[in-house]
């Protein structure tokens, strides 16, 4: 005899959830069944993590049931959802900096501290997740945090586990483990809801895949059967863009780092050691390597955040600017655009408009001011177009930012520095975030940049956008930077190698 097939762990009927400008949720029917891993794909702002909220019980839908093994109930807070036995694990930390591990997860567990330890210390173990409880978290990599993270979860030993996009900030390595950990505790019943742009990761862990489009479910498919192409074409109802580097002669140059070593302003930074790079215009440069290589002080020594020793360690357009701050580098005009890794906070201001948020960066380019005043009129219609241009999902320009899905912010972001026109753009992790279309749309406007001439440098943790994007290549090491070579010299195993920081070989024919 045939055993039944196991009843839903959760099963969605009908939810819908409707902000003043869109129906997010639009009559959705999702089932879970315990010991599946679920993905939930979609374009930026089709309505992912509305849903997850709803069945955390974050936002409470306007309509539709949810049936939790079997009842039907209405999840009125996340610590109702935690009593239920279902946990969360969001994209942005909630940890305090401050506080050792067990410190942190004692905030959310009632359990005296020794007892705590030793249970962090026995459930991580056991999940292949090692951490030690008395660390404070500042000293913690964004890895290890996300694992306190996912520990505090499963203390709580949940029947359904809700992760969304949880490894835009891992390392391969960290990614492998994760999904050993996943596929472990699905082995063991427990069910995972699993939100992520990342096609190959959703193909290589999840079972079963529904796709949502406009808040609305778009299809469901096994997702080991299908290719990225495929997952793709449902998401976003068409081909997905292509794109193209066709070679051209490098002009000016424009961006340069003659020797440049830097120690890092946080204790557990990694210290740049004479770093040399030349960015020419009409050129796109790409840094490959794992976070936590140096990449933060880099960037914090590009955009001048972090002042340098010596005025020429930088020169941008030929100046001299190493001793520049931002602004100074602002009302110079030396024409640099800059999109920093973390983009909510230093990129954009949450309470504010977007057309308030193109004001910050954009005040003094594209005619926004006229003498010491502001042009209403040009703010708003410059952010209208980098919302047309980049196809940023958000009623106008009058929108909080807050109010954006994560990608559509990213999008307003990116598309609000290349649409100023610098001449030198600096951008960390371009596609953090943003579904497979627009990412190709992000990679297309670099690109049109470099075409026109403007000098590009892209450091990217995904190799895939490096080769397809980049003029050049070069790695960041440990704070070491290897030589940048033509990247149809390069190939994955050679950057591969050089992330270890061996730069030894190929060093004969590539240019100083
Ligand atoms: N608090 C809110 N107020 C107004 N609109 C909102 C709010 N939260 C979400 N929305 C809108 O609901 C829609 C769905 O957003 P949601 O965050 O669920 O998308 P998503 O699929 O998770 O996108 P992403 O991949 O970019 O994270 C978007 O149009 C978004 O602007």
């Amino acid at each position: 005899m045939n055993a039944p097939p196991p009843a839903a762990r959760l099963s969605l009927r009908g939810i819908s959830k409707r902000y003043p400008s869109v129906i997010a949720n639009d009559a959705i029917d999702l089932d879970i069944a315990p010991g599946e891993i679920h993905a939930v794909l979609g374009e930026n702002g089709a309505g992912k993590s509305t849903l997850m909220k709803i069945i955390y019980g974050v936002t409470r839908p306007d309509a539709g049931e949810i049936v939790w093994e079997g009842r039907k109930l209405a999840i009125s807070s996340p610590s109702m959802a935690r009593e239920l036995g279902i946990g969360m694990v969001f994209q942005h930390f909630s940890l305090f900096e401050t506080l050792t591990v067990a410190e942190n997860i004692a905030l959310s567990i009632d359990r005296p501290q020794a007892e705590l330890h030793d249970e962090i210390r026995e459930v991580s173990t056991r999940y292949g997740l090692p951490l030690d409880p008395a660390r404070l978290v500042h000293s913690l990599s964004v890895g290890e945090r996300q694992r306190v993270e996912i520990v505090r979860c499963l203390l709580q030993k949940p029947r359904l586990l809700i992760m969304d996009e949880p490894t835009s900030v891992l390392t391969p390595q960290a990614v492998q483990q994760l999904f050993a950990t996943l596929r472990r505790l699905a082995g063991e019943g427990c069910s995972i809801l699993y939100i992520s742009h990342k096609l190959d990761e959703i193909r290589a862990l999840c079972e079963r895949a529904t796709v949502l489009r406009g808040g609305r479910v778009s299809g469901e498919a096994d997702p080991r059967l299908e290719s990225n192409d495929s997952l793709a074409r449902m998401m976003i109802g068409g081909e997905l863009p292509a794109c193209t580097l066709n070679p051209q002669a490098p002009g000016e140059l424009r961006l340069a780092l003659n020797g440049l070593s830097l120690t890092s302003d946080d204790p557990f930074g990694t210290a740049l050691q004479d770093v040399s790079l030349a960015v020419h215009g009409g050129e796109i440069v790409g840094i490959a390597g794992i976070s936590g290589n140096g990449q933060q002080e880099l960037l914090a020594a590009l955009s001048g955040e972090k002042k340098l020793a010596r005025a020429d360690g930088l020169s941008l357009r030929g100046v001299a600017a190493g001793k520049l701050g931002p602004s100074a580098r602002r009302a110079l005009g030396l024409g640099l655009g800059f999109v920093p890794e973390e983009r909510l906070g230093r990129g954009a201001v949450p309470e504010m408009s977007l057309a308030d948020n193109a004001l910050l960066t954009g005040a003094t380019r594209a005619g926004m001011l006229k003498g010491p005043w502001i042009q209403r009129s040009k703010v708003r219609e410059f952010a209208r177009e980098v919302i047309a241009r980049f196809k940023v999902k958000a009623p106008d320009e009058d929108a909080l930012a807050q109010s954006l899905s994560g990608g559509n912010l990213q999008k307003f972001i990116i598309g609000r520095e290349v649409m100023l026109a610098p001449e030198v753009m600096v951008v960390a992790q371009p596609t953090w975030g943003v579904d497979v279309g627009a990412a190709m749309l992000i990679r297309n406007a670099l690109i049109d940049m470099r075409n026109r001439g403007v000098a590009v440098l892209v450091i990217s943790e995904e190799l895939d956008e490096l080769f397809m994007i980049c003029d050049r290549i070069a790695v960041l090491a440990d704070g070491r930077l290897s030589p940048a070579i033509a990247t149809a010299d390069a190939s994955v195993e050679l950057i591969g190698r050089w992330m270890s920081g061996d730069f030894s070989e190929k060093d004969s024919h590539v240019p100083a």
